[in-house]
């Protein structure tokens, strides 16, 4: 009889979490079909990034993983990208792509599908050149810390985009909105926060480990940032679902809010 694996969270993120299976097993795939959360993703973010008004001095990226999906369309509008992760593996994926060692992910098909939707193809080695020297630092976080960076202080940044993070690392909706809440900390009155987030989904596989998620709604989402000091400003969606055991789950929401001026 097949055993359920045990569930995985919290610390086992430092010590079992895998950043070069986890690329591996979602991102070396964009266009799947029946699975259209990834092009979910890179067309909305583009459709957000590309209308040019959402910029500033600093972009965060939480929870990055071990990818920069999130960030490609980001790269022309930010004097600095900060890339995060609680996972060491995932923070360690990150280093080797900035210095493009060995072992490095390959992002490739992901700057050449953003590069199609801007209309000009060819140019997909030049946006990868552009977003390299804008990740200046990775830094280690945790979303239950008041302050996620601590031991840094970082100035409160203009823009937070955070991918399937929050519901990962959190195991009921009190700790997700727990999280929420530090992670707005970081974000400066009038700035932005991109939160592209996963519904109804209990647990997520990376190779043999079984990770856990709390299961939300798109109510539960949208409640969460409104109790939080934010004030929605879009809101996407994509009925998208997968019940294959990799990550089963049923839907999936991107929520564009801004900070209330305190
Ligand atoms: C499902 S992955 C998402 C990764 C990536 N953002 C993406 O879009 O694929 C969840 C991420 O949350 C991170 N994570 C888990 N617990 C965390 C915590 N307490 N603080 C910050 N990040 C955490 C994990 O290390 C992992 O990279």
């Amino acid at each position: 009889m097949a055993t359920t694996p045990q569930l995985r969270a919290g610390e086992d993120y430092k010590t079992i979490f895998d950043g070069k299976i986890y690329a591996n097993t979602l991102f070396n795939q964009i266009e799947v079909e029946g699975f259209t959360f990834t092009e979910f993703r890179l067309k909305t973010l583009h459709k957000i990034f590309s209308k040019g008004t959402i910029k500033g001095k600093c972009l965060l990226d939480i929870g990055s993983g071990p990818c920069i999906h999130t960030v490609i369309p980001a790269a022309k509008w930010f004097e600095e990208i900060i890339m995060t992760d609680y996972s060491p593996s995932n923070r360690d994926m990150q280093e080797k792509w900035l210095k493009k060692e060995s072992g490095a992910h390959n992002w490739d098909m992901y700057f050449k599908y953003y590069s199609k939707l801007d209309g000009n193809e060819n140019n997909w080695q030049q946006l990868e050149a552009d977003l390299r020297p804008k990740i200046k630092r990775v830094f280690a976080c945790d979303v239950f810390l008041p302050n996620p960076l601590d031991p840094i202080q970082l100035d409160q940044v203009d823009v937070i985009c955070t991918s399937a993070c929050l519901e990962s690392a959190s195991s009921d909706k009190e700790k997700y909105n727990i999280a929420m809440k530090n992670v707005v900390s970081l974000l400066k009155p009038g700035g932005k926060l991109i939160l592209i987030g996963i519904l109804n989904c209990t647990h997520y596989s990376v190779g043999s480990e079984r990770f856990q998620c709390v299961s939300l709604t798109k109510d539960d989402v949208v409640n969460t940032v409104k109790k939080n000091d934010l004030k929605m400003i879009e809101i996407f969606d994509d009925d998208s679902s997968f019940d294959g055991d990799a990550a089963p789950f049923k839907g999936s929401v991107i929520i564009l809010a801004e900070k209330k001026q305190t």
